[in-house]
């Protein structure tokens, strides 16, 4: 099959309104390690600053925008981005690595995310509140938290900055995003996109650059107010400790998951299958959401294995512009190291692999699907994230120790249980340590509009998406008025 090759785009930084060039980094593709997708511009110390300066002299106007007009302006970004779909869904394939159907469905999330705070708006914003006291009535009233630092990963470029800097706008924030390197050209399509909507200069602003110079800048700055950051769990609590020593800043830290998924004996195997296969491997298992432990009752333990080692097999790994492609490329070479790095770990703490283990011969950073069994929940398989397509299997002889196995980790994201108990899928929403459960459904697959987060590990701070987001980019204020 030929294929043409896109002319390389250049990418800027966006800072008060204006395009800034710097010093131009290549992003490749990693299917194709040879092929350079875009160029990006480094931001300097220098422009973190400008741009936060200009973030903090735009904020209060746009806070005091008619809601009408920030209606239309959120509005406007989302349809824009939906009315592109294809061809950003493209861009986000060749630059990260992802399906190409699992990338639309994320540019299309993202353009549904603008649309959904844009409608948001015209929510009730407060509360009103009887006084105890004679002619006095209480409000608690929203103010924007200010400016804003949104510090992103590689695995959703487009769902994850839509989901946090869309509420921040809407409630009257100014943002400045620094997003994954690796994926820059996603983040300077966003940026093209909300630079043409009609948002006063300075509102939003885009830097982009490494974690440690970029990142770090936004983090030691007096004058941000809070930070979102998503990532790993090392970096997050990074983030925490300098937002604490650096203005003691509000912070919200969405990080890993080792996500369980509990089989039953009652369980239907076909769902089963299913779900273990989505919540394991989709999105090449780069999913704070995947399921990474399969927790397996005794008596559907070796038919389950069976059944899923075999579709495990099946499933095609390439291009992942091509719609026969099952799953794609590890986003980038030190991921895949750590991945096959894990798979030896697992190996040596006597877990058996059996199906995958190791990259493919194709060029590009491939690699199989990996399925362990005999795998105990003590080991760094089973209680480390790998944040690859590798998950192992521990078998339970019932539900309470499968409900103990589930609960014993660090780490608190996303949980499920297979099976044809209402009764043991009631107990299991009610014992579940997780900010999300899920019965005969994939851990994975969240929707925009229901809150994001968990407990642990994973997550510090408000919960992200729907109208759960104001809390995080809002400020209450308590207003007593006498009359
Ligand atoms: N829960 C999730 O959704 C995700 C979890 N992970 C986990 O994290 C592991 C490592 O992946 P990685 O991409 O390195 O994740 P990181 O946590 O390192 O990166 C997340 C974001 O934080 C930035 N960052 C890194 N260091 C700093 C810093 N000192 N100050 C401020 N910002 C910083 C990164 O910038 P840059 O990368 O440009 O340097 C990126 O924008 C994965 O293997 C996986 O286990 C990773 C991604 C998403
Ligand atoms: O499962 C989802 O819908 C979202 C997953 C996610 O946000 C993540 O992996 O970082």
């Amino acid at each position: 099959m030929t294929r043409r090759i896109p002319p390389v785009p250049h990418y800027l930084n966006l800072v008060d309104g204006r395009w800034v060039d710097g010093e131009r980094r290549p992003n490749t593709n990693p299917a194709r390690p040879g092929e350079v997708v875009a160029e990006y511009a480094r931001a300097e110390p220098a422009d973190v600053q400008a741009a936060v300066d200009a973030a903090g002299r735009a904020q209060p106007g746009w806070a005091s925008t008619p809601v009408g007009r920030r209606m239309e302006i959120l509005d406007r970004i989302g349809t824009t981005i939906l009315g592109r779909v294809e061809e950003l869904a493209v861009l986000l394939s060749r630059e990260e690595g992802k399906l190409l159907g699992e990338a639309r469905a994320e540019v299309t999330r993202a353009g549904q995310t603008f649309r959904y705070y844009a409608h948001q708006l015209l929510q009730p914003q407060g509360e009103l509140y009887p006084s105890t006291r004679e002619r006095v009535y209480a409000e608690v009233r929203r103010r924007p938290l200010g400016v804003v630092g949104v510090i992103t990963p590689w695995n959703y470029p487009w769902a994850i900055p839509a989901w946090k800097v869309a509420p921040a706008l809407a409630y009257g924030n100014a943002v400045v995003l620094k997003p994954a390197e690796l994926v820059t050209a996603s983040a300077g399509e966003l940026a093209r996109i909300i630079a043409g909507s009609g948002l006063p200069p300075g509102v939003f602003n885009l830097v982009m650059g490494s974690g440690r110079t970029v990142g770090e800048e936004l983090l030691t700055s007096a004058r941000i107010d809070g930070i979102t950051f998503t990532g790993g769990t090392a970096t997050g609590r990074h983030v925490a400790q300098q937002c604490i020593a650096h203005g003691n800043k509000r912070f919200q830290l969405e990080m890993g998951g080792k996500n369980p998924l509990v089989v039953l004996d009652d369980a239907d195997l076909s769902i089963a299958v299913r779900c273990a296969l989505d919540g394991s491997f989709f999105s090449t298992g780069q999913r704070c959401t995947a399921s990474s432990r399969l927790i397996v009752q005794a008596g559907v333990h070796d038919r389950f294995v069976d059944a899923l080692t075999k579709a495990t097999q099946a499933l095609r790994v390439g291009d992942p512009l091509d719609e026969h492609s099952r799953l794609g490329p590890v986003a980038s070479a030190d991921q895949l190291t750590q991945n096959l790095e894990y798979v030896e770990i697992g190996r040596r703490e006597g877990a058996t692999v059996v199906a995958g283990g190791q990259h493919t011969a194709d060029e590009g950073q491939f690699m199989r699907p990996t399925l362990f069994v005999d795998a105990r929940n003590d080991m760094r398989l089973a209680r480390e994230e790998i944040f690859g397509p590798v998950s192992c299997v521990i078998r339970v002889d019932g539900f309470d120790e499968a409900v103990g196995v589930a609960n014993d980790t660090p780490f608190g994201l996303s949980s499920g249980i297979i099976t044809t108990s209402l009764s043991a899928a009631e107990r299991f929403k009610s014992l579940s340590r997780s900010g999300i459960v899920t019965v005969n459904l994939s851990t994975a697959g969240t929707e925009l509009h229901l809150p994001f987060g968990g407990s642990g590990a994973s997550n510090h701070g408000p919960r992200e998406q729907g109208v759960y987001a104001r809390d995080f980019y809002t400020v209450p204020v308590t207003c007593y008025t006498g009359w």
